[in-house]
């Protein structure tokens, strides 16, 4: 039932439809208020401050200009109506404090996920959704970031190394979360002796795994110009390669935040590599993904949401894709695996073991 034929509740349906466009025609703002004070520093300023900071304080550590302060308690009204801030009263004045999600912006924290905000909301991820009827008009085979740009993300980054810093930065922060999800799957690197992080960047996730397992031989597996300038150790060491060529054998290969950046032809070949690697082991290798799984049966809805906000952002940007269940087992399947086992972890990515 569209409308009712009272003309009361057809207005108030109407009057509801306005507010669910107006708010997803300035989602946005939310997201650039965020980007705005993580640049100012404003998390780290209420941190070492030690206790709730009132305006006029948090302005003068910001050295923000006098006309500044009423814009400042504007963009701090909207970022504390979602939960990024609380207020109280020092000396009958208000001063804020931070949540749990405004303390993910801490920079001294290893946990903090600024350069996510940095790297997701820079205008280089954000300047191609202006291009997309052209790209929805056309068939060239295009991301939409190479509709817009002329190049693929992938070449922009290696054409550009701040670029490049930027997006390891972003990947390594997000990397740091493993370390508490790792203490509730430490049992599936349990007797692994070797462990090649395919795609494993600056090798924050693979160093983690190597401080919890030392005897494990760990190997960071990511293109040249990635792993180029990184050291390791004994145990702890950086290869240079092509995964659609070919991946160094070892008793497990682990696949972090790589296969939802290609499509299912790709992403074939990157586990049909990884299955050929693992040969030696018979029955024994396995491999261990770690990606989003879409369950919209069971997330909430808040949670579907960012996953399916991720789908689009993997298609625009690299012509990847999020999952759900059926989607993972077409393809493991497909790359002549036998079995697998799909857990969530890290809040909104799931840990999926692959058997041969
Ligand atoms: C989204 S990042 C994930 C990095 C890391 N696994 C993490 O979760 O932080 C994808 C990684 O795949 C690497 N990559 C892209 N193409 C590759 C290739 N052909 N061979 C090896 N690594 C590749 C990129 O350089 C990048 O480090
Ligand atoms: O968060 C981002 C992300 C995460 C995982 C991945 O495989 C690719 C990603 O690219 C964007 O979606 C986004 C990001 C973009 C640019 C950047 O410098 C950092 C993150």
């Amino acid at each position: 039932m569209a409308f009712s034929s009272s003309n009361g509740s057809e207005e108030s349906e109407l009057y509801h439809a306005q507010i669910h466009l107006y708010k997803h025609v300035y989602n946005f703002v939310s997201s650039m208020a965020l980007k705005s004070v993580m640049e100012l520093g404003v998390a780290d300023i209420i941190h070492n401050n030690g206790k709730p900071i009132t305006l006029s304080e948090l302005a003068s550590s910001l050295k923000l200009h006098p006309s500044k302060i009423g814009v400042l308690h504007r963009f701090l009204r909207l970022l504390t109506h979602n939960g990024f801030f609380a207020k109280t009263k020092v000396q009958e004045e208000e001063a804020y404090v931070l949540t749990s999600p405004s303390k993910l912006l801490i920079t001294t924290k290893p946990t903090c996920l600024a350069p996510i905000v940095k790297g997701a909301l820079h205008s280089s991820s954000l300047d191609m959704w202006h291009s997309s009827k052209k790209w929805f008009t056309e068939d060239k085979g295009l991301t939409l970031y190479q509709t817009a740009t002329n190049e693929s993300f992938w070449d922009f980054l290696n054409g550009n190394p701040d670029s490049l810093i930027m997006f390891q930065e972003a990947m390594a922060a997000d990397s740091h979360m493993f370390k508490l999800a790792l203490n509730e799957c430490k049992h599936v690197f349990d007797n692994l002796e070797s462990l090649v992080d395919v795609g494993g960047g600056n090798g924050v996730v693979t160093k983690l795994i190597n401080e919890a397992f030392p005897h494990m031989k760990c190997i960071v597996f990511d293109q040249q110009q990635v792993v180029a300038n990184c050291s390791g150790n004994e145990n702890f060491n950086f290869v240079a390669g092509d995964m659609f060529k070919s991946i160094p054998s070892a008793d497990a290969i682990l696949l972090k935040w790589v296969l939802h950046d290609w499509n299912d032809e790709l992403s074939l070949k990157i586990l049909k590599n990884c299955k050929e690697a693992i040969s030696h082991k018979g029955k024994e290798g396995k491999v261990i993904i770690i990606d989003i799984a879409i369950d919209e049966e069971n997330d909430d809805p808040e949670l579907t949401e960012l996953k399916l906000d991720y789908d689009l952002v993997m298609l625009t940007m690299f012509n990847g894709k999020e999952r759900g269940k059926k989607e993972w087992e077409n393809l493991i399947y497909e790359a002549g695996f036998s079995n697998y086992k799909i857990t969530p972890i890290c809040g909104f990515k799931s840990l999926i073991e692959v058997y041969p």
